[in-house]
Formats: structure tokens, sequence, C-alpha cells
């Protein structure tokens, strides 16, 4: 694997985090390439301005697309087998495990993640626009949820720890990977329980200790569809059998 993340970014302690745990661990070990980049490393004024007042009026700053398009065009490697912008944005397409997995693929094979930490109101759309022309380049507007942070940082980190925990190598026991929420199940994780067997007056369900793997399979399976359908309706909704699923077309 020889592919790798690159943030750039105003606040580089932001990512501080990624030196920690096990994309810290990934890191030193050869398994992945992580660099953060200060933008204001490529500003050519004295004061290493990176944002303007925005064209129409309106509250705040707007970052300047020079600096981010001298920056990006050093940063986005041409070695890499394929190159992609992820621009976190409170407008932008849904990120899912899904995603996830399409950008470790793109890592896995060589590829290049390049995210472009935008603050203030934003990023200049024609910086966007800009790298989307662009055929080598491939633009992702990403959301990681309907709230609205104060920049892209968060994002980068939430992004690159879920593409980074599926890479080979990354995490000690892929078997966990299998059956997680969100995963080809669909279906939101069982509880999860360890010793002691009783705590504070609650005991581990009787079925986990008892050593039957078809009765714990088909409890935790049970468990796992009741959390769904309590919290995450529309998570069941797409894991319906066929059957439900004509039902409700037939309604
Ligand atoms: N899921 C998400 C992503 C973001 C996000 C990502 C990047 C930036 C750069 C600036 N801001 C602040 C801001 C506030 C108001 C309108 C526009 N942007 C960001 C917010 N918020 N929530």
């Amino acid at each position: 694997m020889n592919g790798r993340i690159d943030i750039v970014t105003i606040f580089p302690g932001y990512l501080a985090p990624l030196d920690l745990s096990l994309v810290g661990k990934a890191r030193s070990e050869g398994v992945l390439d992580v660099g953060v980049h200060d933008l204001r490393d490529w500003t050519a004024d004295r004061h290493r301005t990176v944002d303007d007042t925005p064209f129409g009026g309106g509250a705040g700053m707007v970052m300047r697309p020079d600096v981010w398009g001298t920056a990006l065009d050093d940063v986005l490697l041409t070695e890499a087998d394929s190159r992609t912008l992820v621009l976190p944005t409170p407008a932008g397409e849904r990120f899912t495990q899904a995603m996830a997995e399409e950008l470790a693929l793109l890592v896995c094979a060589g590829g290049q993640i390049a995210f472009a930490c935008g603050r203030y109101e934003g990023i200049d759309a024609r910086v966007a626009e800009h790298y989307a022309n662009r055929d080598d380049v491939t633009v992702r507007e990403v959301s990681i949820g309907d709230y609205v942070l104060n920049g892209g940082e968060v994002a980068a980190l939430v992004i690159t720890e879920a593409v980074a925990r599926l890479l080979p190598g990354v995490i000690g026991n892929p078997q966990s990977l299998v059956e997680e929420s969100h995963g080809s199940a669909g279906l939101l994780e069982y509880p999860v329980y360890t010793k002691p067997p009783t705590w504070r007056d609650l005991d581990v369900p009787e079925v986990l200790r008892s050593g039957d793997h078809g009765r714990i399979g088909t409890w935790r399976r049970a468990r796992a569809v009741e959390r769904t359908a309590r919290r995450r309706p529309d998570l069941l909704a797409r894991h319906a059998p066929p059957r439900v699923r004509e039902a409700k077309a037939i309604d």
C-alpha cells in the first residue's frame, strides 16, 4: 500500500491526534503516509493573509482562491496513482461508510487523498470548480453531518480515521471490521459485554455465557434489528428483506 493522505489547514495543530493510536502506529510502521501542511506557508504577503471580504456582501470572510491554488498545486502529487481532493463543507454530500470504503480502496491502490480544510465562511467556490475541471483530480465536497462546525479540520480527522482503519495493517484484527455497524449487514451494532458477569446488580445476558454460538448469533442479530428499528428506522427500510419491501410498495 503506498497511498497517502495530505491535509492542508491553517490549524496544523488540530490534526495532532493523527500522531496517536492506530493512525499514529500505521504511520510509524509505514502502512500509511499522512502529511499535514500549513496553508500560510503558501502566502506571499508579510501578514500571511489567507482570507478576504465576500463578493456580494454578508458577514464573515472567505478564503482566497489564489493561496489555495498555489498550495494544492504543490500538495497534489502527479506521481500518485490517483488524486482525490476532499473539501469538507456543511453543503457537501453526506459522508458514509460506503464513501470511506471507496476512499480506502483508492489509497490502497496508491492514490492520494488531499483534504482542503476551510475556515471562516468557507473557501472561494472557484477552487472546487478549478480542480473539478482537471481530468486528473476528483473533487468530493463532503459533509460529516447536519450540524455546522467552525472549519473542516474535525471533518478531516473523522474521514481520515474512518478510511485509515480499513487499510491493511492498521487494525490488528481485520475480523473486527466485518461485523460492525454500517458494515455489510447495514444494521446498528448489537450491545457488547465483558467481565464481571454481574456489575452493580446488572447481569450479562445468560445466552452470551451459554457457549451456544447458534443462540448467541440469533440473539445478537435480534438485538441489532431491535436497536436499528428503534434508533435508525431509515437503515432498517434499506435492510428489509425483499418481501417486506414488496409489501410496502403495494400499500
Ligand atoms: N459537516 C460539516 C462540515 C462543516 C464545515 C466544513 C468546513 C468549513 C469551513 C468553514 N466552515 C464554517 C462555516 C460556517 C457556516 C457556513 C459555512 N461554513 C466549515 C464548516 N460543518 N459541518
